[in-house]
Formats: structure tokens, sequence, C-alpha cells
């Protein structure tokens, strides 16, 4: 297996301005494989400052940055790119994280999750890209399981989420490896330890179904996520990989549904 090194590399995280959430933990994991530089991208900077010092605190020797960045927005997200280029030199791993489960203002829920996602991976390509100069590097998109299966509470959000898993593969199998040297894949979790951030009846009107069904469900360990993160990013033979990340299986890959067109 070719391998990719975390150690000395630089990295960026969307929606990591919280130490109990996924991106943090995403960030934290890069940082403990002694990843050099980890910029971490989120809209809430109070609960951002706190995620950074707190990895500043355990992890002395690396180079930690909070940036204020609205993915659902082009010029921030731009901005931040340059920030963190100018700031490292260069940039080797883009996760692509922060997310919304607005089904009330579900346009915003297009805006962060799908668009946000989108364009981080293009600006990852354009940063990251051989034919631009960069050193090619690994994208991960955070979907959801919502982004495999679908529930009736969360629609948006269901398709949004699909939506990440379609681009991923698709990109991936757009020559972006052969052009760019990028590779990009998508991890899609269950339900997790803990419900996402203001996760509640005035963003999902079923929420009462919706807790319903949660509470049948076991939940995933962030764990899991972290070592599937980093399978991907390592194993240079994972590029347009869906992986499904379960409480009794970490690293599902699921394969894309065939239909032959005529
Ligand atoms: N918690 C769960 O059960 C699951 C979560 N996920 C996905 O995992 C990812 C992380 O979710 P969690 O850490 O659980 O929730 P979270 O709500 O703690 O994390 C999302 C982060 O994104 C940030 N954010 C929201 N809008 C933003 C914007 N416009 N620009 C920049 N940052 C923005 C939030 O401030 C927050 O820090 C999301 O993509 C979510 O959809 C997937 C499956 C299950
Ligand atoms: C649409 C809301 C957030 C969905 C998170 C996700 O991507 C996948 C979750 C999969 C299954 C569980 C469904 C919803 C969990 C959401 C909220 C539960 C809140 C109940 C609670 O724990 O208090």
């Amino acid at each position: 297996m070719n391998r990719m090194n975390i150690e000395g590399k630089v990295a960026l995280v969307t929606g990591a301005g919280h130490v109990k959430g996924i991106g943090y933990a995403i960030a934290h994991e890069l940082l403990r494989k002694n990843a050099k530089c980890v910029a971490l991208l989120d809209i809430n900077d109070l609960p951002g400052h706190e995620a950074r010092d707190e990895l500043r605190k355990q992890f002395s020797k690396a180079v930690i940055l909070y940036i204020h960045c609205d993915v659902s927005s082009k010029s921030s997200l731009e901005g931040a790119f340059e920030k963190v280029k100018s700031h490292f030199g260069c940039i080797d791993i883009v996760c692509n994280n922060a997310a919304v489960p607005n089904e009330t203002d579900w346009e915003s829920t297009v805006n962060v999750n799908l668009i946000g996602t989108i364009r981080g991976t293009y600006l990852a390509l354009d940063h990251m890209g051989v034919s631009r100069g960069g050193g090619g590097g690994v994208v991960i998109n955070t979907s959801s399981c919502l982004g495999i299966i679908t529930r009736p509470y969360s629609p948006v959000y269901g398709a949004t989420k699909h939506g990440i898993v379609a681009f991923t593969r698709s990109i991936a199998d757009n020559n972006t490896f052969k052009k760019n040297k990028v590779r990009v894949s998508a991890i899609c979790p269950a339900k997790m330890d803990r419900p996402m951030r203001n996760v509640g009846s005035t963003m999902i009107p079923d929420f009462e179904e919706l807790r319903k069904y949660a509470d049948s469900l076991s939940s995933t360990p962030k764990s899991h996520i972290t070592d599937t993160v980093v399978k991907l990013i390592e194993n240079t033979e994972y590029n347009g990989t869906i992986c499904v990340v379960l409480p009794d299986d970490p690293m599902k890959i699921i394969e894309p549904q065939t239909l032959t067109l005529v």
C-alpha cells in the first residue's frame, strides 16, 4: 500500500470550532499524527477560540489557527484558503465538515452543506492541484448516513448529504487525481454520541419524530470517525471512496449504484 504521511502536513478543517464537534475531533487526530499546521474554520468565534486554545495547549509544537469563515460565502471561504496558504505556504489536507440541519430556513442548509462543500473542494483543487502549482493532497467531505438512506424528517439536510456523496464520487472520477494528484473521499457518519449544534424543533418541524427515531439507534463513537478519516488520508488507494461510519463497522465502503443506460 502506498502511504501519505500526515506528519508535517498542513490541514484546513471547516466547522471545527467546537471542542465537542466532529471537525475538532478530526483536527485533533491530525495533530496527534503530527500534522505541522492546522486551521480551524467556523462562524462561531467564541467556541472557535476555545477550541484553538485547547489544541494549542495539547500540541505546543504545531501551528494552530482559528479563522472566522462562513463556508456559504464565496468571498469568506476564498479569503480563508488564501490566509492558510499565505500563513503556512501550502495546503495538503482539506476537510469540508461544516453543516447545519435547518429544514425551516432550508436555503441556508443547501448553501452551507452542499455549496460550501462543493466550493471547498474546488478551492482545494485550486490550491493543492499539481496542474495549478500545488503539491497534491486529499479532500475529505463530511456527508452522513442520511446521504445514503432517506428518512422523512429532514429532507433538505438529506438532499444536501446525498449531493455531497454524488459530487465526491463524480469529481474523483473526473480525472481529478490524474490531473491534480488530489484524492477526494467522503465519510457518512451514523448517529453520533452528540447531536449537532442547535438541532431542535425550531429547525426541524418533525423534531419529535426524529428524536424518537434517533433514540432507537446506537451511537457511533467519534474515534470511529477519526480512524476512518486517517485511513482515507493515509492509504493512497482511497479516492472517490464513500464510507459509512457505523457503531459496529467504522468503515463500511458503499459502492455506487449500477444502472446501464442505453
Ligand atoms: N452529530 C451527528 O450525529 C452527525 C453529524 N454529521 C455531520 O458531521 C459534521 C459535523 O457535525 P457535528 O460536529 O456533529 O455538529 P456541529 O453542529 O457541532 O458542527 C458543525 C459546525 O459547523 C459550524 N458551521 C455551521 N454553519 C457554518 C458556516 N456557515 N460556516 C462555517 N462553519 C459553520 C458550526 O458552528 C459547528 O461548529 C456535519 O457535516 C454533520 O452534518 C453526520 C452524521 C451524524
Ligand atoms: C437532521 C438532523 C441531524 C442529523 C445527523 C445526521 O447526519 C445523521 C443522524 C442519523 C440518525 C439519527 C437522526 C437524527 C439525530 C438528530 C437529532 C437527535 C436529537 C435527539 C437527542 O439526541 O437529543
